[in-house]
């Protein structure tokens, strides 16, 4: 739980039936959701479009996945999208463990992954790590209507929603086991454009606001989802609404499970709309293309060691 002291993420009321594009209220919600991103780069939605049954098969398919043997999960390694694949334990994060899965809002995307993890068939992974992806980018469609509504820049995007995958992730923490508190994820921003958490009970993921303050995220219920800006959406809105960094940190007996579906673009050229560089907001950013920043920020030495990739990649 988060101590009361702390700064607590914005929590924004995103449920279908208090989201009425017709209402007096709904421009105000959007600048809502706009100035909760420009301040924390990131927000809480409350979220109903996720039904629980379809949340807890997810979540019960996925941590069966983490108790195959190493040999079957290391068979999860896809040529050339990056984030795919399996990650195991390692030094430098000895708790963490992932499954990268690409274009899952799409049947033959989950399929090809369930064939490589159980070739004898799971319906049930199969089923719900896609009707669950396919809700959560509803969400994604939902907030980025909003934030483009708030811009005036609602015709710049209907373009790159179409070239949207998404790429779900989910993960598992070993327990700190005594420790005070282990990092069970190094303090990183997202690469993606967006990204979507969520956890099963346990928490550990924390926020660094822009005073360098570390804010644990304490998720309201079930139906929250952390709504957060990556790096690729920082250099869309001229660095209007920056990527922030998070890390997860392990404290107590309890392994910790938590999913991640991350929104990048593929085959469209990124550039910010033209409507967002003016006097105040010189031009931060070149066009680019996602996938090919991914590459560069996670394989390149001068993408992994630069303090700011995307500005290294493709600042002005
Ligand atoms: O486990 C979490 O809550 C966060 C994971 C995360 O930051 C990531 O996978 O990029
Ligand atoms: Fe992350």
């Amino acid at each position: 739980m988060g101590s009361s002291t702390q700064p607590k993420l914005p929590v924004i009321d995103l449920f279908s039936e208090n989201l009425n594009l017709n209402s007096n209220s709904w421009g105000t919600k959007c600048d809502e959701v706009r100035h909760a991103l420009e301040e924390y780069g990131c927000f809480i939605a409350m979220y109903d479009g996720v039904p629980c049954e379809v949340r807890d098969a997810m979540f019960l398919a996925t941590q069966e996945l983490f108790n195959l043997p190493t040999e079957v999960k290391v068979l999860n390694i896809i040529a050339d999208a990056p984030y795919s694949g399996y990650v195991g334990q390692q030094p430098m994060a000895p708790l963490y463990e992932s499954f990268g899965i690409e274009d899952v809002t799409t049947k033959e995307g989950v399929e090809s992954f369930t064939k490589l993890m159980c070739p004898s068939g799971n319906q049930s992974l199969s089923e719900s790590v896609l009707m669950y992806s396919t809700a959560v980018a509803k969400l994604h469609y939902i907030v980025m209507k909003m934030i483009t509504k708030s811009y005036g820049i609602e015709e710049h995007y209907e373009a790159m929603h179409g070239s949207t995958t998404y790429l779900f992730k989910p993960t598992k923490y070993l327990p700190a086991q005594g420790a005070e508190k282990m990092l069970g994820i190094t303090p990183h921003t997202d690469k993606s454009f967006m990204t979507y958490l969520t956890q099963d009970e346990t928490n550990g993921l924390e926020i660094c606001t822009k005073d360098g303050e570390w804010v644990e995220v304490d998720y309201p219920s079930s139906s929250s989802f952390v709504v957060m800006a990556g790096d690729a959406f920082m250099a869309w809105t001229n660095g209007r609404i920056e990527s922030p960094n998070h890390r997860v940190m392990m404290a107590g007996d309890k392994e910790r499970y938590s999913t991640g579906l991350f929104a990048t673009i593929k085959d469209h050229i990124i550039q910010v709309p033209q409507q967002l560089v003016d006097e105040n907001h010189p031009l931060q950013f070149q066009a680019f293309d996602h996938y090919k920043y991914m590459n560069f920020s996670i394989y390149t030495p001068e993408g992994m060691s630069s303090k700011c990739p995307i500005k290294t990649y493709c600042g002005t």
